[in-house]
């Protein structure tokens, strides 16, 4: 097994790890891909390359829930890249927006990726109410070439404050403080993020399942 990906596919009878080289970060968020890059980094992965590196198009995210979107990115990514692919479909979730922004997270931002703004305009749908509560969550899906593919959701819950503080992480972690801290995700070390976070979550139960424990 030494100097190949440690992947073993769950569904596949013959439980063969995969003997290549590369597995591909499906994302275009630099955000993201920093953090999966984080979390990936204990495996010893020979190669690891983000769809934008690779130019990949980005698909259009058409699914009804996280699950839906993170499968068809990351099945877009491994048919088009030959390699298997791991794609991330994440979001904030408030609960006195019945879930908004949720699948559409990203949207919020515009076609400019203006986070600024889309954190504005969670403030303003919440307006002077007192439920603050939010989560965010995350799909990780495993996909490969012929099409087979596995996903995981984690989910971490606190509130929305109000300004925004801290310049670390990325979307929207300047107004999400998780329960039992003092600090937002955009305060915190990425290690202390990743000790809790949504996609950390989803990120041990694909571990769980899909790497050979030989390896991992
Ligand atoms: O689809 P890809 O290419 O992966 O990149 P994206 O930014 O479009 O990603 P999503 O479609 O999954 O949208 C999720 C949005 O939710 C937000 N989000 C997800 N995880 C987050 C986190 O850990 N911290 C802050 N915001 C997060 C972030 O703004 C993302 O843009
Ligand atoms: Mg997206």
């Amino acid at each position: 097994m030494h100097g190949t990906i440690p992947l073993v596919r769950t569904a596949r009878p013959s439980g063969r790890p995969f003997a290549g080289d590369t597995l591909v970060v499906a994302s275009h968020n630099t955000g993201k891909v920093r953090e999966i890059a984080d979390l990936l980094a204990p495996f010893g992965l020979t190669r690891v390359v983000s769809a934008g590196e690779l130019g990949l198009p980005e698909p259009e995210e058409t699914g009804a829930s996280f699950a839906a979107n993170a499968e068809l990115k990351a099945l877009a990514a491994a048919r088009a890249s030959g390699h298997p692919a791991l794609a991330d479909d994440s979001g904030l979730e408030v609960v006195a927006l019945e879930g908004a922004p949720g699948i559409y997270s990203a949207r919020w931002a515009g076609p400019d990726r203006d986070f600024g703004r889309a954190m504005e305009r969670v403030r303003s749908e919440l307006g002077s109410g007192r439920d603050r509560r939010a989560n965010f969550a995350c799909a990780l899906s495993l996909a490969w070439p012929d099409g087979h593919v596995d996903t995981f959701e984690g989910r971490v819950y606190g509130d929305i404050v109000w300004p925004p503080r801290g310049d670390r992480g990325f979307g929207y972690d300047p107004i999400f403080q998780p329960d039992g801290h003092a600090v937002t995700f955009a305060e915190m070390d990425p290690a202390d993020k990743h000790a809790i976070s949504h996609r950390a979550e989803a990120f041990r139960l694909l571990v769980a399942a899909c790497f050979d424990p030989a390896t991992g």
